[in-house]
């Protein structure tokens, strides 16, 4: 079966900078990765690299069998792959309800719908009509991953969903994202938070100076947590 993601010697710029190295990833359906690594390796560009907003000169992305030739946001989710970005970028001047239906613009049919998501985070439509940027933080990552379900994806590419976000909180998002995955949804976790890794990924990538070094499996173990922590300790 085709990799769900296949990035193969990627190269990825910012204008002059060169910030992806001969980087390569695979991700297969329904699979549960986790991509680390220090701050500042790169690891957003690789998700910046997929939807066109950091320029790619070298090596290929494929979305399953689709060859990637013109990265653009769009493209990736009509092929089934979603971003929860960094900073979760929720609409100010849209309700909750309006945001989880811009998620559905790419047309992509599947299993998630307004009431499956409300099943998933009831408070989501408790506070259906609210702006969005008016909920707290960790209800707005839930809104960020509900607006990304709602594009029926294959594959979620989380760019630090916990980050700020309170240990109780954090507990709740890990919890989600075990029964999304189990659903059969393939994630790519971007974390810092070893913890959640070890209780939500099977297998890391960790990367360096814009490439991946390294590859292995996760348990929900002491082991991989330390053996995860040696790649993001500075
Ligand atoms: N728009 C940009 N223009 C130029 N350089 C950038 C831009 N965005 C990021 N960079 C640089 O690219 C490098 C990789 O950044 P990136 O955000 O991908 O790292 P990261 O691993 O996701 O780190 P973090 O955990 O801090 O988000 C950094 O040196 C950063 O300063």
């Amino acid at each position: 079966m085709n990799a769900l993601l296949k990035l193969d010697r990627v190269n990825a710029f910012y204008g002059s900078a060169h910030i992806l190295h001969n980087l390569s990833l695979t991700v297969k359906p329904g699979e549960r990765v986790a991509l680390v690594g220090r701050n500042g390796v790169g690891k957003t560009t690789v998700v910046n690299t997929i939807l066109g907003l950091a320029a790619l000169r070298g090596g290929q992305i494929h979305l399953g069998a689709h060859h990637l030739a013109r990265p653009r946001p769009y493209v990736a989710a009509q092929h089934g792959i979603v971003v929860v970005p960094q900073g979760r970028r929720i609409v100010a001047n849209l309700s909750v309800e309006e945001n989880l239906h811009l998620g559905a613009a790419v047309g992509r049919k599947g299993p998630w719908t307004v009431p499956e998501i409300y099943k998933l985070f009831p408070i989501l439509q408790e506070r259906a009509h609210t702006p969005g940027t008016a909920l707290s933080g960790g209800q707005q990552q839930m809104l960020a991953v509900g607006r990304a379900l709602m594009a029926n994806p294959s594959l979620i590419l989380l760019d630090e969903p916990t980050e700020g976000l309170a240990p109780v909180i954090v507990d709740q998002l890990a919890d989600i994202f075990n029964r999304v995955a189990a659903q059969g949804t393939a994630l790519l976790l971007i974390e810092q938070n070893m913890s959640l890794v070890v209780r939500v990924a099977e297998r890391y990538c960790a990367m360096a100076k814009g490439a991946v070094v390294a590859e292995g499996p996760v348990e929900n173990s002491r082991a991989s947590l330390h053996d995860l922590e040696a790649h993001v300790m500075v």
